[in-house]
């Protein structure tokens, strides 16, 4: 078996980079055959995964949930399987595959791993790996995407939250799950292949990658007053009885709208009207723990 590492060096703050000489040394000691190559800019993790997955069984992402997204995009229709690394600084695929995060276990596992097939996510003509959202997430991390420009780390999280929070009113979207289809005003929706998004957030406890459906959650709008006590449960998947949330399986999520909305992808944002998500059943090969 060969291997290629992915490495983004601004993934994490430097985290990414800083496990190279680990994952050198794992790779020397267990004497397997093995590249690293660096990330240069962003979508390059694309073009070397699509190239690498040409020459190599394994193509591994040493990265946060971009990168890994990035790695996906390059390796989809290959038949290499995809190693995943948490380097970056939410990692939240990561959390859905791995018990421990403890980095060492991890390479062992992408070193002596059981490779099977998982779902993809489709949203209009990106693929996803994790999870896709429209609603406040999303506006939220589209407002601070767009207050970097203006502050900084924190104090730009802070503005673009703020900012959405006091101005959202709940988007009027209309929402196809399959064959069934409402018009409601929304705080949000997802179309989860994994569990985990935003740092460790649990929209979709029961979410599996491999059985072939979305888990959806569908949460309608409510009283800002009562974000909160939401946040509070959702952060830990204990929302999913409250009266305003809704969740369904399903393979396909149509979310349209009058207006414009954000799109968040495995934390990419896309502005849109109109998002068509759909579940590729047995897409990808990824190197998961043997006997897990
Ligand atoms: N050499 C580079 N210089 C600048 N940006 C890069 C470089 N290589 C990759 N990138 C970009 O860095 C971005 C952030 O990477 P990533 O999401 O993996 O890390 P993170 O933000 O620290 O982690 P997480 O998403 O898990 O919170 C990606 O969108 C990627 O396109």
């Amino acid at each position: 078996m060969k291997f290629l590492f992915i490495v983004n060096p601004k993934a994490g703050h430097g985290k990414a980079k800083g496990l190279v000489p680990l994952i050198q040394n794992i790779c020397n000691k267990k004497g397997v055959e093995f590249k690293i190559e660096y990330t240069m800019a962003p979508e390059h993790a694309t073009q070397i995964a699509k190239e690498g997955s040409k020459y190599f069984d394994v193509v591994a992402s040493v990265g946060g949930d971009g990168t890994l997204n990035e790695v996906v995009n390059g390796i989809i229709g290959s038949e290499a399987a995809l190693g995943v690394i948490p380097g970056g600084t939410g990692n939240d695929f990561a959390r859905t595959i791995y018990e421990d995060s403890d980095i060492e276990k991890i390479l062992e596992y992408i070193i002596n791993g059981e490779i099977i097939r998982v779902d993809l996510g489709k949203c209009n003509d990106r693929f996803f790996i994790n999870i896709g959202s429209a609603g406040i997430d999303s506006e939220i991390a589209h407002a601070v995407q767009r207050s970097n420009k203006i502050f900084s780390g924190k104090s730009a999280y802070l503005y673009g939250l703020v900012k959405t929070l006091l101005k959202y009113q709940g988007k009027n979207f209309n929402v196809s799950i399959d064959e069934y289809s409402f018009n409601a005003k929304t705080l949000l929706v997802t179309a989860s292949n994994g569990k985990y998004y935003g740092g460790g957030m649990l929209p979709t406890p029961e979410a599996d990658i491999s059985d072939g459906l979305f888990d959806i959650c569908f949460i309608e709008n409510m009283n800002k007053l009562k974000i909160p006590f939401l946040l509070s449960k959702y952060i830990k998947g204990e929302h999913i009885d409250l009266r305003e949330v809704s969740m369904f399986k399903g393979s396909k999520l149509v979310i349209t709208s009058d207006e414009e909305f954000a799109v968040n992808i495995d934390g990419e944002i896309i502005i849109t009207d109109r998002a068509e998500f759909e579940i590729l059943k047995n897409a990808l090969n990824v190197v998961i723990p043997r006997n897990s």
